[in-house]
């Protein structure tokens, strides 16, 4: 096979184990800078350039796409799709995982347990907004967050108040949601892979900390999830659409309840804490269904 992979940094170690273990398994993988690529939108004849000479003959295609390049990224990988390039996961997909506010309506509607989460754009219905999340204490989320930052708990009324006119200011949109107190600032992450989950991981935050983000200074260790939380998860990734992720949960009074569902995971925090080869069990799913035109988004846009 020969796979792509878009992805910045070579050096990263998501990005070499997946090399690595496609190599060990006799294909090619070319890491592809996805901001160097150039795309020529011909009528239906679509191509990619890369570094002067034309991107071709590829089986699959795997998406590292940073949250900071969503936007250019997404677009390199349905011009992929539109040759009947197989996705790993495919450009909609990613595109509902990267808006919280619109993968917690997917989520709900299929009926996966969410924390209760508020949405509102004008500043004047904060109070009201509070009061439907249950009051204080609330988490304050950045719609297009990541690695925690822009995640805030608000511990009183008058905080809350207070850092939801700040966002609102600043023109950013929230989300206000239910703080889990019982998850006593541990989450676990389900990764899953075709419908299955192949490893999973607890993270506890640093002392004092209600997030539990490894970047911020969270640690991870490898535990078994109940039967209720692993088909939470692949019920999360179907929803979605998405063949790979990793499903963030929180164990609440109420079940599980998932936080997030990311179209990135990576493998390092998840490996070094099962020692379950992540990489490989990815290969493999592609191996096994990698077929040119089998994308849903060729046809769909
Ligand atoms: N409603 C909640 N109740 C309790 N804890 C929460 C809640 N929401 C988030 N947290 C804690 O904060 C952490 C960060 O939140 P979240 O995963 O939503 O943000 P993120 O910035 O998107 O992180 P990621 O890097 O995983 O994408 C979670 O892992 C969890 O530990
Ligand atoms: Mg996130
Ligand atoms: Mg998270």
């Amino acid at each position: 096979m020969k796979i792509a992979m878009l992805a910045r940094n070579p050096d990263l170690y998501s990005h070499k184990r997946l090399k690595e273990a496609a190599e060990e398994r006799g294909h090619q993988l070319d890491i592809i800078n996805t901001l160097r690529c150039y795309m020529n939108i011909a009528s239906r004849r679509p191509e990619i350039f890369y570094n002067g000479s034309k991107l071709e003959g590829y089986d699959a295609v795997i998406p590292r796409i940073g949250a900071s390049i969503t936007f250019y990224g997404l677009a390199v990988l349905r011009q992929f799709e539109m040759m009947g390039v197989y996705p790993l996961n495919e450009s909609v997909a990613i595109g509902r995982s990267r808006d919280k506010l619109r993968s917690m309506q997917l989520l709900a509607r299929d009926g996966i347990g969410l924390p209760v989460t508020t949405f509102a754009h004008d500043p004047k219905m904060t109070e009201e907004v509070l009061k439907t999340a249950g009051g204080a204490p609330v988490v304050i989320k950045l719609l297009e967050g990541t690695q925690g930052i822009g995640v805030v708990l608000a511990d009183t009324e008058r905080s809350a108040k207070s850092v939801i006119e700040a966002f609102r200011g600043a023109n950013v949109n929230i989300l206000v949601q239910e703080f889990i107190k019982e998850a006593g600032g541990t989450d676990i992450r389900a990764f899953v892979v075709g419908g299955k989950v192949i490893a999973s991981m607890k993270r506890v935050g640093a002392p004092g900390e209600f997030r539990s983000n490894l970047h911020r200074g969270g640690s991870a260790e490898m535990i078994r999830i109940s039967p209720e939380e692993r088909s939470t998860a692949i019920r999360a990734a179907k929803s979605m659409g998405l063949n790979v992720c990793g499903v963030d949960m929180l164990r609440s009074n109420h079940g599980p309840v998932v936080m997030e569902v990311n179209s990135s995971p990576g493998l390092q925090g998840m490996e070094m804490a099962t020692g379950i080869d992540v990489a490989g069990k990815i290969i493999d799913f592609l191996m096994k269904n990698a077929q040119a035109g089998k994308t849903k988004t060729k046809g769909k846009g």
